[in-house]
């Protein structure tokens, strides 16, 4: 659904749960998804989105069947695929989320993360927001909905969704783990691809003798990464040339108070925000209505 559509509608009353501030930035058991197909009444309160959310269907592929990836210290099961006609989701959330392209700097030096990011979610502390560096943001239902599939089907728990759009083959993430303490010992990590099909890349930390692990992944697959993944691999998705764009969802459990500053920081940062308007990404505020938008991204 475009969000020119949208636009034609006017926001319910109680459409109160969501308001986004300009903000300056697990051993898992597996089990049966007890709902094999699911449909989800799709309430998604985007920052300043004015308009009515769309309905349709999620449905959880059936029979749905992972398929383990073992490897030295390597825990991971691959469900492929995880959702069946994921076409209406990519596009909304696309359309929907507000995006951000974060710079920061560290010992000096200016990072320019290679692709958009946006989260949502708060640690389990769950502390007021003055708490917090930035006011958290509740994971709004769509997400939720989804999360809630895969906890299901991971057997993990989350309260975070750390979204990334890669728009070309020249956003990319470099290695890394996702090992930091505020996420506890062995966290387990979903990680939902939307859109196109990228590489994937792990190697192990240590032992040089494991050779690097390569896959691709692709629209609807949702990959469960476990147990020593984190403490012993790291994983990366590389730059490629001429392909196409995708979203990758990652749902994770932070702890403490740092994990939730650690993630406002570098996925939303202080810099400006981004909206997917009319095939492209517009420069944006809050604020300023949609409308505005469509014409700005309709200038040459
Ligand atoms: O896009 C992906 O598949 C990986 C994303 C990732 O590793 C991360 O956000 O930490
Ligand atoms: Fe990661």
């Amino acid at each position: 659904m475009s969000i020119a559509r949208f636009l034609k509608r006017k926001a319910p009353s109680d459409e109160s749960g969501y308001s986004e501030e300009p903000l300056a930035e697990p051993s898992a058991k597996r089990m049966k998804p007890t709902l094999p197909s699911c449909t989800f009444a799709l309430g998604f309160h985007a920052p300043t989105f004015t308009v009515t959310p769309p309905s349709f269907s999620l449905n959880i592929h059936s029979p749905l069947s992972g398929k383990d990836i073992i490897d030295k210290d390597l825990d991971m099961v691959l469900y492929r695929p995880f959702l069946d006609s994921p076409r209406q989701l990519y596009n909304y959330l696309l359309e929907s989320l507000p995006w951000y392209r974060v710079r920061y700097t560290v010992r000096g030096m200016t990072i320019n993360t290679p692709r958009y990011t946006t989260v949502y979610g708060k640690d389990m502390m769950n502390g007021v927001d003055t708490a917090y560096q930035k006011k958290p943001r509740p994971i709004p239902p769509l997400l939720a909905a989804l999360k809630d599939e895969v906890e299901r089907v991971s057997g993990a728990s989350f309260n975070f969704v750390l979204c990334n759009f890669y728009a070309d083959g020249k956003d990319s993430i470099s290695y890394h783990s996702d090992d930091e303490s505020f996420l506890g010992p062995d966290p387990t990590i979903a990680s939902m691809t939307l859109g196109g099909t990228r590489a994937f890349h792990m190697k192990h930390k240590t032992d040089r003798s494991v050779p690097v692990f390569k896959t691709d992944l692709r629209d609807a697959d949702l990959l469960i990464m476990r147990g020593k993944t984190q403490a012993c691999w790291e994983h990366s998705v590389p730059k490629r040339a001429n392909v196409p764009p995708r979203i990758n969802l990652t749902f994770r459990k932070a702890i403490n108070v740092r994990g939730t500053n650690n993630y406002y920081r570098y996925n939303v940062g202080d810099g400006p925000m981004f909206r997917y308007v009319g095939g492209k990404m517009v420069e944006t505020k809050p604020e300023l209505p949609l409308a505005d938008l469509l014409e700005k991204s309709a200038a040459p």
